[in-house]
């Protein structure tokens, strides 16, 4: 399993948008990662850089000591929107996970190894599916469409999975059963993995380690014990320009709102 290496990774989308802005860190082989920040910060850029689907302007990235060129078929990548063929089953759509390696045509033709087959079923098992592999997707709950598509990342044999806020357009029930399964799958396969997630309860929850975001800078590195009220402050809202810390506590919550809820508590003002 690969180490993932960012080295001074700049990426400017314009003139005037600097998406990340000189990130370095390492990330070893089979550690649960999880991305924090506000709108913005460069959370889904990190992750589509890691993917291959975004060049960095400046910087290198590597994986496993190799440089990253185009899209890499070792990352298995989850997104908030599952994407799911809505009339085929959880079977047919885990299997389309295989897709990178057994080309566009075998796999439009339906000549699948057995061997994806079996892979398929036990990603299936693997997020508590497999009972349901014959039900077609579209008559399935946004949760169990979210783990068919940790399924389909799964057949893909990936050494990392990426995932872009995979339970946020779910209830909070929902979104803990997608996070466990997908810390089961890691942990079983050994998987290194990186989620951005907008709910700081959650994240606390299943993360071995943080990365706050912040501008484009990773500001925060570490556990969920060094991950303060204070920390979540400076995440979400930053330093004055001053170079002050903003006062912690003041109208934000508590540790666990969404910051979504945290930007709204912030617009009831109280927040200076
Ligand atoms: N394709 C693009 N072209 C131009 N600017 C972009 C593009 N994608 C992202 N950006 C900008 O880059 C910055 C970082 O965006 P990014 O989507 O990485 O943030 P994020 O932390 O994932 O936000 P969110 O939590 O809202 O998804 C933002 O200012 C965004 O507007």
């Amino acid at each position: 399993m690969p180490t993932i290496e960012f080295e001074n990774v700049s990426k400017i989308y314009d003139e005037d948008t600097v998406a990340l802005d000189d990130v370095s860190f390492t990330i070893d082989e089979g550690e649960f990662v999880i991305l924090l920040g506000p709108s913005g910060a460069g959370k889904s850029t990190m992750l589509r850089v890691l993917n291959g689907l975004t060049q960095p302007t400046e910087g290198s990235v590597r994986i496993g000591g190799k440089e990253l060129q185009g899209n890499r078929s070792e990352v298995g990548m989850v997104f908030q929107e599952h994407y799911l063929i809505e009339s085929k089953t959880a079977f047919g759509n885990a299997l389309s996970g295989a897709l990178s390696r057994n080309g566009l045509v075998r796999s439009a033709l339906g000549l699948h190894a057995d061997a994806d087959k079996m892979t398929a079923l036990e990603a299936l098992q693997t997020v508590g599916l497999l009972d349901e592999a014959g039900q077609r997707a579209e008559s399935m709950s946004g949760g169990q469409k979210q783990r068919v598509g940790i399924a389909r990342a799964l057949v893909q044999n990936p050494e990392i999975v990426l995932a872009d806020e995979p339970v946020a357009s779910l209830d909070p029930k929902a979104a803990r059963d997608v996070m466990r399964y997908l810390k089961k799958a890691a942990t079983e396969q050994d998987l290194t993995t990186i989620t951005s997630l907008h709910q700081v309860n959650i994240a606390r929850e299943f993360g071995d380690r943080f990365l706050g975001i912040r501008d484009g800078e990773v500001i925060f590195d570490g556990d969920a014990d060094d991950l303060t009220m204070d920390e979540m402050d400076r995440i979400y809202y930053g330093e004055t320009k001053s170079g002050e810390t903003i006062p912690t506590g003041a109208a934000s919550g508590e540790v666990g709102e969404t910051d979504a809820e945290a930007d709204a508590a912030t617009d009831g003002g109280g927040r200076a």
